[in-house]
């Protein structure tokens, strides 16, 4: 981790403080709490409904907080620390629902997201979903988008496919898109939701590649992912999430090499052997 001049530590990039979301009258997540610190990997890993899509939905205002406090780049995001309410009417919902929207909403372009499904626009080439936000959402100068762009589809191979429309593209290349398109906005923070999960295998450690290049370039990320060898190779810190709760948070090589809790030794063996 960097230190500042006076060495304290460096403010994280993200932190989030005691979070808690329910679906009525279902938690799926309490007392989340932890750092990212920037230019780190953090990667979540937990059992099949353990609440890692929600968490990761809840850091980019996807889902609204039901308790706890989100703060990005030093400044409150979300304060829901006041919310003892457990059974909120629906305009009370609606309501912390609209003042949350509002207080992501300068932050949209500042953390970028890609999803296990490519949502590129069909009728679109991938030179014009690429653009799009950039110059429709942050009224960037043309040519600079564009030398972004061509930097960086170049960056992960598709340099020749600027014209080309997503049916005509692999799902990895489809993917490989997704993950330039968030990266054209030049966020601060990247989110990975299960990105290789509907891939064939094939198309599968490509896609990595690009992530663990990121991750070179100190490109600070949150990392959901079923690939256990990647998972390693690529996390400063994984975070296991177990109903709802971080079960445990080690470095990377520690958290596989030596699980503490049984659950996270369960959760292991239950995944593929590491090759
Ligand atoms: N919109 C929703 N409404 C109600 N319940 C939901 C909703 N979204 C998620 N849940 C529930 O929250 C829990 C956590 O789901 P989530 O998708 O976050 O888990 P996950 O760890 O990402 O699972 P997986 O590895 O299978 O993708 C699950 O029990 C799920 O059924």
């Amino acid at each position: 981790m960097t230190a500042s001049v006076d060495d304290q530590p460096a403010e994280p990039l993200l932190r989030v403080t005691d979070l808690a979301k329910r679906f009525g009258d279902r938690e799926v997540l309490r007392d989340v709490t932890f750092e990212v610190p920037r230019g780190s990997v953090q990667v979540l890993l937990g059992p099949s409904g353990s609440g890692k899509s929600t968490l990761i939905r809840c850091l980019n205002g996807l889902e609204t907080i039901d308790g706890g406090r989100i703060e990005f780049g030093g400044a409150t995001v979300v304060d829901a620390t006041g919310l003892a309410d457990r059974h909120p009417s629906r305009r009370a919902l609606a309501r912390r629902a609209r003042a949350q929207e509002d207080a992501w909403r300068p932050l949209r372009t500042r953390i970028g997201m890609v999803f296990q499904s490519y949502d590129l626009f069909p009728n679109r080439t991938v030179a014009e979903n690429i653009r799009l936000a950039p110059l429709k959402v942050q009224h960037r100068d043309r040519d600079e988008v564009d030398a972004d762009m061509d930097r960086l589809l170049d960056r992960v191979q598709m340099g020749d496919y600027r014209d080309a429309y997503p049916r005509e593209l692999s799902g990895g290349q489809r993917q490989r898109v997704a993950i330039v398109r968030a990266l054209a906005m030049r966020p601060e923070l990247m989110l990975f939701d299960e990105i290789t999960a509907s891939l064939d295998p094939e198309m599968v450690r490509g896609v990595l590649e690009i992530l663990l290049d990121l991750a070179r370039d100190d490109m600070t990320m949150i990392v959901v992912t079923h690939e256990m060898e990647f998972a390693r190779r690529i996390a400063d810190t994984v975070l296991f999430l177990d109903g709802g709760v971080i079960a445990e948070r080690a470095g990377g090589a520690e958290f596989f090499d030596h699980p503490r809790t049984d659950r996270a030794r369960a959760f292991l063996e239950s995944m593929a052997p590491l090759e």
